[in-house]
């Protein structure tokens, strides 16, 4: 099965992280990750995770850490989950694809419930 490349930006706004909701729509549905998507052709994990967090959520953020990929294998997919930590600059928080959004303190992450991809990053995180 052919890897996906997913980079996600685990945006800080002052003590509390950004977690989006998947519509029902999408892949994976309800479940809460963070705002990303895949790589392009030719495109660097840091230009994609910008352009997916604006493309999805209207905002500018600045890219700081990154964290342990995680290689998850669901039952029709295989990712490779790339995670930075990033800070909110600038605009107007606006979802266009997901069905919800929750500013989350680090203690109280894993009460959502994820994608399973994104449980590792969350603990990691939770470490930090
Ligand atoms: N953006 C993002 N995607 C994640 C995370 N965790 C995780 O398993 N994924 C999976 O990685 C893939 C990311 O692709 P995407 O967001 O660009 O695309 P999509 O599924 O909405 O679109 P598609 O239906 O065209 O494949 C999705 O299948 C999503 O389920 C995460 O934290 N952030």
């Amino acid at each position: 099965m052919k890897t996906i490349l997913v980079t996600c930006a685990i945006i800080h706004f002052d003590e509390k992280v950004l977690a989006v909701q998947r519509s029902k729509s999408m892949k994976l549905p309800l479940k809460w990750e963070f705002a990303g998507g895949k790589i392009e052709k030719g495109e660097s994990e840091i230009d994609c995770v910008k352009r997916e967090v604006f493309e999805e959520l209207n905002i500018h953020i600045k890219v700081n850490n990154r964290l342990t990929p995680v290689t998850h294998t669901y039952p029709d997919f295989k990712i490779k989950l790339i995670p930075f930590t990033a800070d909110y600059i600038s605009g107007d928080l606006k979802l266009k694809e997901h069905a919800d959004a929750v500013l989350v303190e680090k203690q109280h992450l894993l009460d959502l419930d994820w994608a399973a991809a994104d449980v590792p990053v969350v603990e990691e995180l939770m470490a930090l």
